[in-house]
């Protein structure tokens, strides 16, 4: 069966959920996760600068990242496993200002999200998982920033039953250094 990608608006203005084209036989699947010229028949510029893939195990929360400058929009698809993705609009002229968003990014779904420039994101691990990012700005690690996953201001509403518990989560030092949402406002505002 083929299907043709598929684009749907978010609440966040710009956050896209997409379905790529997938065409599956007797072999298994193929998918194209990205292409200029269907993005572009559907209003989507987004031209490519890097591409990473992250690899996790269950239980990893790696959250909530964005760039303080020259922020990277950037396609997210969980290519192996699955993970609970969330983007957090962190734009100060947004409507949805401060407003959070969960995604159950599967790889058997083969699904995906557009997260525009001016949010944080970040994702919950619930099956070893590789994650693979098309980014449409280069990584500037002087400008690498984020927040913590758990700031109560944003009170994203992680599913840690599905991991065992909080006792399960495993965080890298520099995520759980991260400052909360209004130490990181206070001291470079908001985008
Ligand atoms: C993101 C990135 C990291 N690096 C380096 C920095 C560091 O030495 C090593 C690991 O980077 P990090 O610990 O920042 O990786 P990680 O915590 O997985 O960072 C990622 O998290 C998710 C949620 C995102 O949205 C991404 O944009 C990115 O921020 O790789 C690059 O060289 N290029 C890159 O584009």
């Amino acid at each position: 069966m083929n299907t043709k990608f598929s684009f749907e608006k978010t609440a966040i203005d710009g956050l896209i959920k997409i379905t790529p084209f997938n065409a599956e036989d007797v072999r298994g699947c193929f998918t194209k996760d990205y292409s200029k010229e269907v993005f572009e028949a559907n209003g989507i510029k987004h031209d490519l600068m890097e591409v990473f893939y992250t690899t996790s195990h269950k239980g990893v929360i790696r959250a909530l990242h964005f760039q303080r400058e020259k922020q990277q929009p950037k396609l997210v698809r969980c290519i192996y496993g699955h993970v609970y993705d969330v983007v957090v609009d962190m734009r100060k002229d947004s409507p949805t200002y401060k407003k959070w968003l969960g995604f159950d990014l599967i790889g058997e779904e083969h699904n995906e999200i557009l997260v525009p420039a001016g949010c944080a994101h970040g994702y919950l691990v619930l099956e070893d998982s590789i994650v693979s990012y098309k980014c449409s700005e280069k990584f500037y690690g002087e400008f690498d920033g984020g927040i913590k996953w758990n700031d109560s201001d944003i009170a994203v509403d992680w599913p840690l039953d599905k991991i065992g518990g909080e006792e399960n989560l495993i965080l890298a030092d520099k995520d759980k250094n991260l400052p909360t949402f209004k130490e990181f406002v206070d001291e470079y505002g908001a985008f």
